[in-house]
């Protein structure tokens, strides 16, 4: 771990708490749907629907985080000038604080296939409540249902 997040590490504790570092992105294709991925049987919230993304690993920055996850997750390629800050989500959990940055993004090479054993799906915004998604994630609905 670098001096960076060993700060971080070290300041958290010192409440008592844990702060995991997510980036994540809302893919968004021509008819205006956003990707969503469910998380497959043997993870933690298995069946919930999630933006794709992952934990920001030392020295990453957040962009960098979810180029390399799209490509592992999704087998797409993208840019960091393709990702435009939309919103995040700030969410206690159990055992640790979530921030995840949510990105937007219409722009990548390839197309979208689950390389983890998720199940992808289009979903258009007003019909996002009927996927079940992670607690952080319900108030980024209304959001992206009025921004896009
Ligand atoms: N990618 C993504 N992660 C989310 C979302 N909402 C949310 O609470 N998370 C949480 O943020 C963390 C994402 O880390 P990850 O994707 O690298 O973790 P993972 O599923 O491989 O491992 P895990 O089983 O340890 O949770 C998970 O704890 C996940 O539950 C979301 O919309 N997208």
């Amino acid at each position: 771990m670098d001096d960076a997040s060993d700060e971080l590490t070290r300041t958290f504790h010192g409440h008592g708490m844990k702060l995991l570092l997510v980036s994540a992105v809302a893919l968004i294709d021509r008819d205006g749907r956003v990707l969503l991925a469910q998380r497959p049987e043997g993870k933690s919230m298995a069946g919930l629907w999630e933006f794709p993304g992952g934990k920001i690993e030392p020295g990453e920055r957040p962009e960098e985080a979810l180029i390399r996850e799209l490509h592992e997750e999704l087998g797409i390629d993208t840019w960091a000038s393709c990702l435009a800050p939309l919103t995040f989500a700030s969410h206690a959990y159990d055992d640790f604080h979530l921030l995840m940055p949510l990105f937007a993004c219409r722009k990548w090479d390839g197309q979208p296939r689950a390389k983890e054993g998720q199940v992808l799906k289009w979903v258009r915004p007003d019909e996002m409540r009927s996927y079940p998604m992670p607690p952080a994630d319900l108030p980024l609905i209304p959001i992206l249902r009025d921004w896009l």
